[in-house]
C-alpha cells in the first residue's frame, strides 16, 4: 500500500452515549483529495477528526475500530499523538492564525518540535509560504501582524502553518466556508497542488467544490457512510438512492 494512505476499519465513535459515527469503513488513497459531504450533523467533521486524534481533546469520548495510517493504528497504545498530528495537519473553517507575526505563525511549528537555527527556520518559513501560494504577497511584510491581512490570505497562512511541520497528510474542514469566490478559487488551486505530494481529506458543503477539486467522495448520513467512490462516479451515477437524493439537491 502506498505511504500516506488511510485505511478506517469498523470505526464506531461516541459523544458521551451518543453514537455519531457507526460502522465506517473507508480507504483514503494517498496524494489524491478525497472529499467528505452529506447534511448538516451526519458526522463529516467528526470523522475527519478521528484520522489524527483531535477528538482525544473532546472529554467523554470513546472510539472503536482503527484507523490505520502507513498500516499502522493510530489508536493503538504508545502512540505519539504529537507527532501523529505532526505527520497529520488540520486546516480549519475559520482561518485562525496566532496574534503573531507572519513569520512567527510559520515557525512556531518547527521551534515547538525544539527547531532554533535561524537560516533552517528562515528556508522553511520560505518553503511553507510558497507552498501555501502566499509568499509573493507576504515576503517583504514577514514581521507584521498576522491578524493584519485578509481572510484569505489568513487561511492560505494556516496552510503554512500546517505545512511548515512536514505532514504527509492535510486535513481540512471546510476551509473556505468563511472566504469569498475570489480567495476560495485561490485555495482550491493550491489543493489541486498540494496533492501533488500531501494526501488531502476536506469537509465540504458545497458539491461544486467536491466536484471541482476532489478525486474521491465519500457521502456521509446520519453518522454512516452511504456510499464512497471516484468523485465522477459518485456526481454521475451514484449506487445508492440517498445519495442520488443529496447530490440532486432533494435534501440537506
Ligand atoms: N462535542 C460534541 N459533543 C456532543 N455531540 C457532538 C459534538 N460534536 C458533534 N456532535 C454531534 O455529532 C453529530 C455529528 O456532528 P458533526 O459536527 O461531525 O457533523 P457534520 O456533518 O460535520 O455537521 P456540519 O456539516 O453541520 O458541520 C451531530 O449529531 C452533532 O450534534
Amino acid at each position: 500500500m502506498a505511504k500516506n494512505t488511510i485505511e478506517v476499519k469498523d470505526l464506531d465513535f461516541y459523544y458521551g452515549d451518543f453514537q455519531a459515527l457507526h460502522d465506517i469503513s473507508l480507504e483514503i488513497p494517498a496524494n489524491k483529495v478525497t472529499a467528505f459531504i452529506g447534511p448538516s450533523g451526519c458526522g463529516k467533521s467528526t470523522f475527519l477528526r478521528t484520522l489524527n486524534r483531535m477528538n482525544d481533546l473532546i472529554e467523554g469520548t470513546k472510539v472503536d475500530g482503527e484507523v490505520l495510517i502507513d498500516q499502522k493504528n493510530i489508536y493503538q497504545e504508545g502512540i505519539d499523538i504529537v507527532d501523529l498530528r505532526k505527520r497529520v495537519g488540520m486546516v480549519f473553517q475559520h482561518p485562525n492564525p496566532f496574534p503573531k507575526s507572519i513569520y512567527d505563525n510559520v515557525a512556531y511549528g518547527p521551534r515547538a518540535h525544539g527547531l532554533k537555527d535561524k537560516a533552517k527556520l528562515d528556508k522553511i518559513v520560505e518553503d511553507s509560504l510558497k507552498s501555501a501560494a502566499l509568499w509573493d504577497e507576504v515576503k517583504d511584510k514577514l514581521d507584521s501582524s498576522a491578524m493584519g491581512i485578509s481572510g484569505g490570505q489568513k487561511q492560505r497562512l494556516c496552510i503554512a502553518r500546517a505545512l511548515a511541520v512536514n505532514p504527509e497528510i492535510l486535513l481540512m474542514d471546510e476551509p473556505t466556508s468563511a472566504l469569498d469566490p475570489i480567495a476560495t478559487a485561490k485555495i482550491e488551486e493550491l489543493i489541486e497542488d498540494l496533492k501533488e505530494e500531501y494526501t488531502i481529506v476536506i469537509v465540504t458543503h458545497s458539491m461544486q467544490q467536491a466536484a471541482r477539486i476532489s478525486d474521491y467522495t465519500a457521502f456521509f448520513y446520519m453518522g454512516k457512510l452511504i456510499e464512497h467512490g471516484e468523485t465522477e462516479k459518485i456526481f454521475e451515477k451514484p449506487d445508492n438512492k440517498k445519495t442520488e437524493d443529496y447530490i440532486t439537491g432533494r435534501f440537506g
